[in-house]
């Protein structure tokens, strides 16, 4: 049993996923660090940020900072939340129960994932009154897409984000490689087991065939013939806002607007989905432009350290979200790790800001980057 030293937990990102390479086996490790295909998404996530400079001022009074973002109705520490991720308990055994609890301990707000293993309840409960949304995986059956968005706002979450670039899982090499399908042995399927209208669709309980349970599972999990039209229905379950994930045209961002989408998260899906998309921060000053401020755009992929918390902004983000950083410190160091993990970065951040002469955050725009390659 793997037992860190809480006095000596790593300080760089590559430290952190160099132990996790140590603690887990193949199949978990390579299902979180993978990519898809040849993996150029992920590589051209992290070039992305080094095509960007930042152009520090000085002489500025930075005694004093203030990271405070307010995003729908809430007030956030800081502009940095933690990124839905499922399948938490083939990292670590409290999975999302653990990295729940170290976002609660520090207001970062949390995006529970459908695919999470432990439900949304239990999530919640764990969470107390923290910030925390909900991340829809959209079901072919129906029932049980409204039955997730009641259970969420029921379970006290504020916010629903809908991921749109996961109907179904894309050509994931590593895993084909490994053989390895989390859902396939149960885990990933905690909303799902637990609820009402899916165990509707089943022959018996899951507690008497599990087996029955993950195959209807695989029946209902995405949902590929869904169209811009849906997101009225969807619209009556809830009252909550509605931020769409894993936008990255800005056609797309434009119909956002028009059907009537409270929020956008730029994201490629931290190069899991489409191999050879646009790196997320290559897409964002357009989706920014498209937007017009009508609505908050975030974004994520490829964020490990203060600096491209700070870039982001920049190009015009008000909040990002961190994926795989936060499951390599829980699989280092359980819910101290995810904690160490989002310290770092956020000490990172915000020394970025305060060298670079920014006490506010809309301090942070254009004008404080310029292309390396000028
Ligand atoms: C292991 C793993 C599982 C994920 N599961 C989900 C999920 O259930 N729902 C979702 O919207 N995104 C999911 N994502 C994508 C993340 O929300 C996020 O977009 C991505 O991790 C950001 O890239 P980064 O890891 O490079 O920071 C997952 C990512 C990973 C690495
Ligand atoms: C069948 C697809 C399930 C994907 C759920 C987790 C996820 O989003 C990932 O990237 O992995």
């Amino acid at each position: 049993m793997h037992s860190p030293d809480p006095n000596r937990l790593p300080t760089q990102f590559e430290e952190w996923q160099k132990q996790a390479r140590e603690i887990l086996e193949d199949g978990p490790y390579e299902y979180v660090a993978g990519g898809s295909g040849g993996e150029d998404t992920v590589q051209s996530n992290r070039e992305a940020f080094k095509r960007w400079n930042i152009l520090p001022r000085v002489f500025r009074n930075v005694e004093d900072r203030n990271l405070k973002l307010g995003l729908f109705g809430d007030m956030l520490p800081s502009p940095v939340m933690i990124a839905p991720i499922g399948v938490q308990s083939i990292i670590h055994k409290e999975g999302e129960l653990a990295t729940a609890r170290a976002a609660a301990s520090m207001g970062v707000p949390y995006i529970a994932s459908s695919a999470s293993t432990y439900s949304m309840e239990e999530i919640a409960e764990v969470m107390g009154d923290a910030p925390k949304w909900f991340q829809l995986y959209w079901s072919s059956e129906p029932s049980i897409a409204k039955s997730f968005v009641e259970r969420a706002e029921h379970a006290g979450y504020t916010a629903i984000v809908v991921t749109l670039d996961t109907p179904m899982m894309a050509w994931r090499e590593l895993d084909l490689k490994n053989v390895y399908l989390p859902f396939l042995i149960g885990e990933g399927i905690g909303n799902y087991l637990t609820d009402p209208a899916f165990r509707a669709g089943l022959r018996v309980p899951p507690e008497e065939d599990s087996m029955g349970a993950i195959m209807h599972w695989t029946r209902v999990f995405g949902h590929a013939g869904l169209t811009w039209e849906d997101l009225a229905e969807l619209k009556t379950y809830t009252s909550l806002p509605i931020i769409l994930k894993g936008i990255l045209h800005p056609e797309d961002a434009k119909l956002a607007l028009k059907y009537g989408a409270d929020g956008i998260i730029v994201s490629n899906h931290g190069g899991r989905q489409v191999d050879g998309a646009i790196a997320a921060l290559d897409a964002l000053p357009a989706i920014v432009e498209a937007t017009n401020n009508q609505v908050p755009v975030l974004m994520d992929s490829g964020i490990r350290r203060g600096a491209d918390i700070f870039k982001a902004l920049a190009l015009g983000a008000k909040a990002v979200l961190i994926g795989r950083p936060c499951m390599y410190g829980l699989a280092v160091a359980g819910e101290t790790g995810v904690r160490q993990v989002m310290n770092n970065l956020l000490a990172d951040f915000d020394l970025t800001m305060a060298l670079s002469g920014c006490r506010d955050l809309n301090e942070v725009n254009k004008g404080m980057i310029l292309p390396a390659d000028r």
